[in-house]
């Protein structure tokens, strides 16, 4: 473009407007002054402005022309589908076994997965469902309870015709499909922001009676369409509606829940039968965050679409304040008070280049690096542990990076200060530590690396989309069990060494153990109870396979 923009012939309409206008002057009487105005308004350049721009855009949309007055079909934009997201997720499902055969599936499998490419599906769903436009509320019906509810809606004919075989969507915002088993016509999908969805009357599931009057029943959704396409101006539609009437804008929002939620305690819920009861660690699918108090939200999978309401985020952490202010607890980590109420989560799919790294943490004793031990004697190429640094003295029989990196103090003590540290301690005068380089390294290997960390800051910094572990709670049994176990495999001659515990430590790693449980269980991607030795190997053998072969649940940052 060359020419800066100028204002073209005033538009038709406006010119009619204003001769209407000036026809009608005389008969007006003491309207000298809105007149005027009026007047005044229509011959602004700012408005004549204004209609020139809406109308080269809605050319534009419509496909008609150009301000140049060429045809510009090819630049009329008809979206294929308006749930390109979902599909993503589709062709993940299906590809991922094949991603380890075929070097093309494989690399469709990472494209697909890409953050670029997941924004830009989700891009395209917002605009193809028109989700920017303010939403109305429902209207509410009322029916009798004995009768068939029979919906009348009327719908303006959208201006908005695209082309191709979806035309029904565009048409009134919404899509049609015939029931395989009954023939019956039904709405298949209700696009977001769209005709049919602003009319908040028309939801999927309903089944479509007739159209402008035609009955509908026994046509094929194509001739459906052709009735639509003739019609004029309003469209009216008997429908008979769905019994489940699920919201059909709803969010993809997923959280992983970090509380136990029962409705029929809950004695501030609007209505209890409504509630939807859950534990810790469930994967809930929030339907709609519209209100601020009261979400509403699905188990994730659950097919059956009922929906339920929960506490919102805004509202649990209230609750949980509220509650530390009244002596429960609350982890409290370097003066930051950290209150779980809910994570927002995606899947992550495994990645075969990068595998996650398992992480288990449990109190000090409960076995974390016997079971690390046993995991890695399971498949020693696959499984690696980090070798952690020290600035004690090499001893005559250990092994320069298979034992210890030995390193000096200075070095150590220098590193430490740089980050480059996951944890570090002091014991006997020697510090020793675990770089995060070292994770990286197996990580980068293509190993599974497998790391018992000690303390919370070290799994603060472990548990973040740059490492995305995979967390095991190892958890001691009952005190008398731990006591029974360990006391018996004292008495074993097995290869690992064996280390004696008194009653006291017992005691310090079943309080532990409850006090980690507590304050961190909502870092934790599993618990395993560590009471049988050889059943807790088989337990995080199983755990370990399915980090390995399935999509799990992770924060969203760790995806995005
Ligand atoms: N299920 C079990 N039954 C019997 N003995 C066990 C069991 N699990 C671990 N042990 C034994 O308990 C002792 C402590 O285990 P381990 O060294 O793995 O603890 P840890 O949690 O790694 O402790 P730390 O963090 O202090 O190193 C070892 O002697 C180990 O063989």
């Amino acid at each position: 473009m060359t020419s800066a923009m100028h204002l073209q012939q005033p538009d038709s309409n406006l010119l009619q407007l204003l001769s209407s206008l000036n026809k009608v002057k005389g008969t007006l009487s003491d309207s000298d002054e809105d007149f005027g105005f009026l007047n005044s308004l229509l011959q602004s350049r700012e408005l004549q402005a204004l209609i020139q721009v809406h109308n080269s855009i809605s050319k534009s949309i419509n496909g008609n022309e150009t301000d140049a007055g060429t045809p510009v079909s090819c630049l009329s934009i008809t979206p294929v589908s308006s749930n390109v997201e979902d599909l993503a997720y589709d062709v993940l499902d299906v590809l991922h076994p094949l991603a380890s055969k075929y070097r093309e599936a494989r690399e469709l499998y990472y494209i697909l997965q890409k953050p670029h490419f997941q924004s830009l599906f989700s891009a395209h769903d917002s605009i193809t469902q028109k989700d920017y436009l303010p939403r109305l509320p429902d209207i509410p019906l009322e029916v009798d309870e004995d009768e068939e509810a029979v919906k009348i809606v009327q719908l303006v004919k959208s201006s908005e015709q695209l082309p191709g075989k979806l035309a029904f969507e565009p048409i009134v915002g919404a899509t049609i499909k015939a029931d395989e088993k009954t023939g019956q016509i039904l709405i298949a999908r209700v696009m977001h922001g769209g005709a049919a969805d602003r009319s908040g009357v028309i939801h999927v599931g309903d089944e479509v009676h007739e159209v402008n009057g035609i009955p509908v029943h026994g046509k094929t959704p194509n001739e459906v369409l052709k009735i639509l396409q003739e019609s004029e101006g309003t469209i009216t539609f008997k429908l008979i509606p769905s019994e489940s009437k699920f919201q059909t804008r709803e969010s993809k929002v997923r959280v992983r829940a970090c509380f136990d939620y029962d409705p029929s305690d809950d004695q501030h819920i609007p209505c209890k039968e409504a509630g939807l009861p859950f534990k810790k660690h469930d994967i809930l699918h929030i339907v709609s965050q519209d209100d601020a108090y009261w979400w509403q939200s699905r188990h994730e999978g659950d097919n059956s679409m009922r929906s339920g309401i929960i506490p919102s985020k805004a509202l649990q952490e209230r609750r949980i304040l509220s509650e530390n202010a009244n002596g429960h607890e609350v982890s409290v980590d370097e003066g930051f008070l950290e209150v779980p109420t809910y994570e927002d989560v995606a899947r992550l799919y495994p990645q075969p280049r990068n595998p996650r790294p398992v992480v288990l943490f449990g109190p000090s004793g409960v076995g974390c690096n016997e079971l690390k031990r046993r995991l890695i004697a399971v498949d020693p190429d696959k499984y690696r542990t980090t070798v952690p640094y020290t600035s004690r003295p090499r001893k005559p029989h250990e092994v320069e990076g298979q034992d210890y990196f030995f390193v000096s103090r200075d070095q150590i003590e220098r590193q430490i200060l740089e980050g480059k540290f996951l944890e570090c301690g002091e014991y006997n005068g020697n510090i020793y530590g675990t770089s995060a380089a070292s994770v990286h390294e197996i990580i980068n290997s293509g190993h599974v690396a497998v790391i018992t960390p000690h303390d919370q800051q070290a799994m603060k910094r472990l548990r973040s989309a740059e490492f995305k572990p995979y967390i095991i709670f190892i958890k001691p049994p009952s005190l008398q069990v731990l006591r029974e176990t360990r006391n018996a495999s004292r008495m074993d001659d097995g290869i690992s060494p064996i280390r004696k515990f008194t009653e006291e430590d017992f005691t310090t790693i079943v309080e532990e153990g409850k006090r980690i449980e507590t304050t961190y269980s909502h870092w934790f991607d599993q618990t395993i109870v560590n009471e049988d030795l050889g059943e807790a190997v088989k337990e995080l053998v199983q755990a370990v396979h399915c980090v390995e072969t399935e999509p799990l649940w992770v924060p969203c940052s760790w995806v995005q």
